[in-house]
Order: C-alpha cells, then structure tokens, then sequence
C-alpha cells in the first residue's frame, strides 16, 4: 500500500497515487457491489413511478449519486433507508425545472439518458460533467431528442456543459441506431416515456436490455420483436409507472476484475458471489472460457429478473485468442481487462471492432496500451483494436519506477491494479480516485482476496 495524496492537474478533488504489489493467490468468497446500469435505471424508474419504490442492493458509486442528486433536482425524492434506498417518484411528466445546472461527474450513463428524459419534458436543464465527460460525444443523443422536439445549446464539438429545452409533447420517432450503444437506445426510449404515441428503436446489433426489463417490470407498455436480424422496441406513451421493489444484482463488470485476477494469480481460487449474468453482459466471461479460464458457475438463479449465479474462478494457463468482434457489445467495458487476461496468456490475442472504446471516459485502447507497454507487455494499438503477445503465465516485467496514467478512467485504474498483481515489480497507478465511480470498495475487497 502506497497512497500518496496530491493535489490533481485539473482543478478539483484529489489525485491519490498508488502502487499496486505482486500478489499471493486471491482466495475466499467475495461480493462486488450492485450492477451500475441497473442502479442507475431503478433510481430514473422510480422517480417517474406514482409512489414509493425500494431499492436493494443499489451501487453507492459517484455515477450512481450523480443520477440521484440530478432526480433530486427535478423533484423526486431519494433516501437511503437503513440498506435499502426508496424513492418517491413523480410521475412520468412531472419532473421539475432544476433550479441549478445538472453534474453529472463522469458519468456518461446519467447524462445520456437524463437527457432522454427531459426532452420530452416541458423544462430546461443544463448539463456539466468532469474533464472526462466534457470530452465525450452528445450528438449521438442530441440527434435523435431533436427530431423528437428538444432543442440544444452544446459546447462546440456537441459536448457538455450544454443546455437544453424539452419539449411536451414531444413527437413520436422510429430510429435506427447509427452505433451499438444502449445508452442511445435508453435516452430515445425514456424520451418516449412521455411522449404520445409509439416510439420505436430499430437495433441492428443487440446492447444490453436492462431497460428493456426494468421499463416491463415498472409498467410500460414496451413490446420487443426480432425482424431481418435487428431488434424492434416500441414503447406506448404517455406511460404510467407504478413502484416497484428491485433487487439490483452484483455487477459483472465490477466482477470482471477479481475474475481476470483469480485467473492470472497462480494458486488462486475465489468464488465471487452474486454476480449478474444477463446474456448481453456475460461476454467476458464467455472470451475467457475461449481463452482456457476455470471458471465454474455455481447456484444459478434469478435476481431482480435478471440470471445471476456465484463464480469460482481458479488460476488456469490462458491462451490468446482471436476474439470475435460480436462479442463486443457484450462485454464493452470489460476490453481494458481483458487486455491484461491477454497480456498473462500463451500466444497472441487480437482485438479487432472496438472503435467505441475511444470514446469512453477515456480513448481505452490508447490509454490501455500506453499503460501494458509501461508495464512491460508487446502489442500493437490498431485502430480498432490491440493485438497483444502474452507472456506466457510469467510475471510482467516493466521497470520497478513505471507509473501509468489512468486519465480518470476507473476502468483503467482497477485494470492496471490487476496488472500489477500480477507483476515483477508492481504498478504504480498516478490516480486511483476514479474507482469511486463504480467500485468504491475495489481496493478493500481486492486487500481482504488477496491476504
Ligand atoms: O446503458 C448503460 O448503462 C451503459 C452502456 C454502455 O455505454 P454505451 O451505450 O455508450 O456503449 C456502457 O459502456 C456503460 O458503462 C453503461
Ligand atoms: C463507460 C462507462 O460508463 P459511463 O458511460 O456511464 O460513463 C463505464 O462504466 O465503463
């Protein structure tokens, strides 16, 4: 443990340095926080239901907050109660002009699809974010709530801080999405919440449906139908929600961490509890089975609609692979982990499809390739993807004063902090702030796994 505080580069908050050590096997039984997507949309549903939902399980992380402070704002009312949180929504159409511009941190989710929900609302909001998600594409949400009615005032480039006017009624679409993105999917779908008639999202290749489910399990009326391989979403508005008792499953991605460090470690075997396994998440764990993992799913069963199952994850001698590029969508947030699965395995895997990784909270292939070649791994950053040659089980081996940056990416941090378990010398990570956004126990867990 190496902490060091320091005052950050950007302007605000803390920069926390650390160095993450080689490590004994990671064993016992963890449980990794609530599925952030999921805790997000239960937070947006219940504030638009008439009446009190509960939530359990729900993922305290800086993302997750952001949603709740920003529903707050419009009127909603949000508390903890003892583990639980309730929430007592008001209604769909009855969010409240906030008085104050919306933060919404780093947190791409919240910004996405809360702009999805004032658009059809009669009310102006204004929207910021951190340095990350000022860099990040709106136009992709812009687009599609224009031609619902909303109208716009980004900074140059579409970008946050922006303002923006909904529109009630706004106007029913049908479209198709330009990129596999499930918060595309979201925003147009809850900007058809209040939004008379049927508004319809074609989408040719399949995101994560959670709030396809969640929408069903509040109320909407919501019909899902497969035709000439793209998916069709209608939703009928003006919708009523009533509450809802949710029960957020463990996060995958958040999962996905302790199952590449259990897989890389010699002499690890963890089970990781109560892990989601919805189908359009698994998909690491799916590329890791490819890869010779020993992964084994125990009790598997329903929770909050969704499958959910415990993990035990054992060392196993990966090899790399030619991952299939379908997949991606899948397992999009978990490529920065991967990479390091790659970088531990026999042989060459190839990535290939993965253009939306630059566009997260960071440009993930720059910024992952930048930190494997500091911690001593060969690969080649394409366009679209790494190919990364494994070192064959063997420790990496960058230099003893390598530092990564993890340009407040969470997903960097956590994954280089994996790389560094499995290190000669360790990793040094400049800011590991940022795991607060989805993960605020990361390091505790990984501290009680790995003792
Ligand atoms: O809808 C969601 O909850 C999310 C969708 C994904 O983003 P895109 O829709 O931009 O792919 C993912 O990367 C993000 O962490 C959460
Ligand atoms: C991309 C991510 O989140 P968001 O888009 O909500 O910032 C993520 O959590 O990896």
């Amino acid at each position: 443990m190496c902490a060091v505080k320091a005052p950050p580069s950007y302007g605000y908050a803390f920069v926390t340095a650390h160095r993450f050590l080689p490590s004994g096997p990671l064993t016992g039984r963890i449980r990794v926080p609530g599925d952030k997507s999921i805790s997000h949309r239960a937070l947006m549903f219940g504030a638009l239901a008439v009446g009190r939902s509960r939530i359990s399980g729900l993922l305290e992380g800086e993302d997750v907050l952001a949603t709740a402070a920003a529903l707050r704002a419009m009127g909603a009312r949000i508390e903890r109660s003892g583990d639980d949180w309730v929430v007592d929504g008001v209604g769909v159409g009855g969010l409240l002009q906030p008085e104050q511009a919306l933060d919404m941190g780093n947190s791409g989710t919240s910004t996405r699809l809360l702009m999805g929900l004032v658009a059809s609302h009669g009310i102006t909001a204004a929207f910021t974010g951190d340095a990350s998600l000022s860099k990040r594409p709106m136009g992709r949400v812009i687009d599609p709530l224009s031609t619902m009615g909303a109208s716009f005032t980004p900074s140059p480039g579409g970008t946050l801080p922006l303002v923006m006017e909904g529109m009630q009624p706004a106007v029913p679409v049908t479209y198709r999405l330009p990129v596999a993105s499930a918060q595309v999917k979201s925003a147009v779908l809850l900007a058809g919440l209040n939004t008379p008639g049927i508004t319809t999202v074609l989408e040719p290749v399949p995101t994560r449906d959670h709030t396809e489910r969640m929408l069903r399990g509040f109320g909407a009326e919501l019909t899902v139908e497969e035709a000439d391989g793209e998916r069709i979403i209608r939703i009928h508005g003006p919708a009523d929600l009533h509450p809802c008792d949710i029960t957020v499953p463990g996060d995958p991605s958040s999962a996905a961490f302790f199952a590449v460090a259990a897989s890389v470690v010699p002499g690890s075997d963890l089970v990781i509890e109560n892990v989601g396994l919805n189908p359009t998440r698994d998909g690491i764990f799916r590329v890791l089975g490819q890869m010779g993992s020993d992964i084994e799913k125990l009790d598997e069963r329903e929770v909050g609609g969704e499958p959910v199952a415990d993990l035990r994850v054992r060392h196993a001698k990966l090899k790399g692979i030619k991952v299939d590029p379908a997949i991606a969508p899948s397992m999009i947030d978990e490529f920065p982990v991967l990479f390091v699965a790659a970088a531990m395995a026999e042989g060459t895997t190839v990535t290939s499809g993965l253009d939306e990784l630059r566009v997260k909270e960071s440009d993930r292939l720059f910024a992952m390739a930048a930190a494997l070649m500091a911690a001593g791994v060969t690969l080649e950053e394409r366009e679209d993807g790494l190919v990364i040659t494994g070192s064959g089980g063997e420790p990496l081996r960058g230099t003893a004063n390598a530092r990564v940056a993890t340009h407040l990416d969470h997903r960097i941090a956590m994954s280089m902090a994996v790389a560094g378990l499995a290190s000669r010398h360790g990793v040094e990570i400049d800011d590991i702030e940022p795991i607060a956004t989805s993960f605020p126990n990361f390091t505790a867990l990984l501290d009680a796994a790995a003792s």
